[in-house]
């Protein structure tokens, strides 16, 4: 690049729910001065937009002929990420039992995955220093070219457990089985499941604190900068 400016860094993490997909992009991206996008956040928006008017969401051809409506906005500071549907704050209903046991269905949609991957891409494009995305097809679909790719595993035991630490009281057990209940199901689905891309690093973050986790990517993405 002219002028000494460094090319803009484009950083894709993927892999199933509880990973710490989230925790991490938004301390490496905070850490590194990059943008930070959560796109499980934006499959949850549109989720909770098409429960919020009524659509059937045992209905693919329903939910693909309102895929185009609602306008859904990412803010990618990651100290403080947004998102809105059509100006509504929407950041803590997406979070909701409700839309968490939905999103699978919504996501699967070959419309809305359209859709999303669109507003990703331009998201994308526009980080001045680069961003770190994050969620299942990042790495194989929606970035293929990013700089850098990682794929977080864990196990479902360690997963579990982080989640019932979020969810005060949450049956250990019933966590597990929804984790793995969601995971089969955006690994099965026909458009872009969630994958770990042939050219990405795979860190089983099960015996990691977040710290190391953090430490580790944060290496990587120096690495790639440098070079190496
Ligand atoms: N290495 C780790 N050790 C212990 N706890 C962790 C670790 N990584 C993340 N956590 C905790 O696990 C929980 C889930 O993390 P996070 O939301 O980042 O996962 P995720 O992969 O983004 O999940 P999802 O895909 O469901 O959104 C959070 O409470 C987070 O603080
Ligand atoms: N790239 C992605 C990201 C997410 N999804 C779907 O959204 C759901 C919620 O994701 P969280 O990260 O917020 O848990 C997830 O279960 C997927 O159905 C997706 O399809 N692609």
């Amino acid at each position: 690049m002219e002028n000494g400016a460094a090319k803009p860094v484009i950083v894709a993490i993927d892999g199933p729910s509880g990973t710490g997909k989230s925790s991490t992009s938004k301390a490496v991206a905070a850490q590194l001065g990059l943008s930070y996008l959560d796109t499980g956040a934006q499959y949850r928006a549109i989720t909770w937009w098409m429960v919020t008017n009524g659509i059937d969401i045992a209905d693919p051809s329903a939910i693909a002929a309102a895929a185009a409506k609602p306008e859904i906005l990412s803010g990618t500071d990651p100290t403080g990420p947004t998102i809105t549907v059509d100006g509504v704050d929407v950041s803590g209903p997406i979070r909701e039992q409700d839309v968490t046991s939905k999103v699978s269905a919504v996501s699967a949609v070959p419309e809305v995955r359209a859709r999303i991957t669109e507003l990703q891409r331009a998201i994308a494009a526009s980080a001045v220093t680069g961003i770190v995305v994050e969620g299942r097809d990042i790495g194989t679909t929606v970035l293929p070219d990013a700089d850098l790719k990682i794929f977080l595993t864990a196990s479902p035991e360690a997963r579990a457990a982080r989640r019932s630490g979020e969810l005060k009281g949450a049956d250990l057990h019933t966590t597990r089985e929804a984790l793995i209940k969601r995971d089969a199901a955006d690994s099965s689905r026909k458009t872009s499941p969630l994958a770990k891309a042939d050219d990405a690093v795979e860190v089983d973050t099960t015996d990691l604190t977040l710290q190391q986790v953090i430490e580790c990517v944060v290496t990587l993405v120096e690495e790639k900068r440098a070079g190496k």
